[in-house]
């Protein structure tokens, strides 16, 4: 009985001197290094999640292994080397930058870790780094401004796989989405903002979101409308007019039919109608990756410039402005 005593107590001292609350910053992201090997693991690891591609799991398991694999790798590897940085990935040492900057601003009142959905550093080691300081309480913030099954869904399943094995489960408290939150909003139209202070006014804004499959729409998945919506809200907000804004989809992946307007395609048609000098965002992605630095700054460039675009115009994700950490942060604290 004394001993039961000893460990009960024990237990309930941790729990007491340790920093309560932990925060994880999520995103989904990024091979280990810009080559084959690197990409062949990490591409079989999301390719493998049932929420990023639904069709029936031996089937799939057949391409992805018979075709996928064996291609997309080496293809894959030429695109991450061309935006490889020496910091390592552009995604992964982002997240880094904001994880730092939000750990500043939480000082004293939370333990701030990175984990990513797919390679590393991970969410379960992530987890354990919180586990491991004493934390009661773990506030998820995966960096996806617009809830999608795709991403925060997937995240809520791999944070539920973790916890699988933890004893003493902590409170969680999960944030969903945040793309109305108002000053996430006032951040994505400061960066617009001060865009056009520096460039002057395009003759059209173009808001381009990654995509997902036309079917999760359908399904019931919102993501397509907060899409439209953070486009709404951001264009009103930047004071811009919404009929000189667009939005798009981009990064198809697969033979499917992929939310519509495609951003490739609008960028081929704008110049035929006069448009030939816009300005791009991609407001679904918190930090600047590979499906904005090469497909929107390399790719999408020369469609609209072969099409007869004269200026094509990149505006940054938020990735570690001042204004993004602090609307970062605030929804953090609503949790603390
Ligand atoms: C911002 C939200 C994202 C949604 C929604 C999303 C859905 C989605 N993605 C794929 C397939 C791929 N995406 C890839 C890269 C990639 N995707 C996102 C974000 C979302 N994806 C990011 C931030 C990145 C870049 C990661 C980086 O390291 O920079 C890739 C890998 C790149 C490649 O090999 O081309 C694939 C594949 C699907 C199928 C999907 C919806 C179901
Ligand atoms: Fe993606
Ligand atoms: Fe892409």
């Amino acid at each position: 009985m004394a001993k039961y005593t000893a460990l009960t107590e024990n237990a309930h001292e941790t729990a007491k001197q340790a920093p309560q609350v932990g925060v994880l910053l999520t995103n989904l992201g990024t091979p280990d290094a810009p080559d084959a090997p690197s990409l062949r693991r990490y591409l079989a690891e999301f390719l493998s999640d049932p929420r990023i591609i639904e069709i029936p799991k031996v089937l799939w398991l057949i391409i992805l292994h018979g075709i996928i694999l064996r291609v997309r790798p080496k293809k894959s590897a030429a695109l991450y080397a061309s935006v490889w940085t020496d910091d390592g990935s552009p995604l992964l040492a982002i997240a880094q930058k904001q994880r730092q900057k939000i750990a500043a601003k939480l000082e004293g009142r939370a333990q701030v870790a990175l984990g990513m959905r797919y390679g590393n550093p991970s969410i379960a080691n992530a987890l354990n780094e919180l586990q491991q300081a004493g934390v009661r309480k773990i506030i998820v913030l995966p960096l996806y401004p617009q809830y999608a099954a795709a991403t925060v869904g997937s995240t809520f399943d791999a944070i539920a796989k973790s916890l699988n094995s933890w004893r003493w489960v902590p409170e969680i408290s999960f944030i969903s989405g945040y793309s109305e939150d108002e000053r996430y909003i006032d951040a994505l139209a400061a960066s617009l903002g001060d865009h056009q202070a520096e460039h002057g006014a395009p003759q059209k804004w173009v808001f381009s979101y990654h995509g997902t499959p036309k079917f999760c729409l359908e399904k019931g998945d919102p993501y397509y409308c907060f899409c439209i919506k953070s486009t709404r809200q951001a264009a009103f907000r930047a004071g811009l007019n919404p009929d000189d804004c667009i939005t798009t989809f981009q990064s198809r992946f697969g033979k499917a039919e992929w939310l519509k307007p495609y951003t490739d395609k609008t960028l081929e048609a704008l110049p035929k109608e006069g448009i030939k000098n816009i300005a791009i965002v991609s407001p679904a992605f918190s930090a600047d990756c590979l499906e904005t630095l090469e497909e929107l700054e390399v790719e999408n460039r020369e469609i609209f410039k072969h099409a007869g675009g004269e200026s094509y115009r990149y505006i940054a994700a938020l990735n570690d402005r001042d204004d993004h950490i602090d609307a970062l942060v605030s929804i953090i604290e609503k949790r603390l």
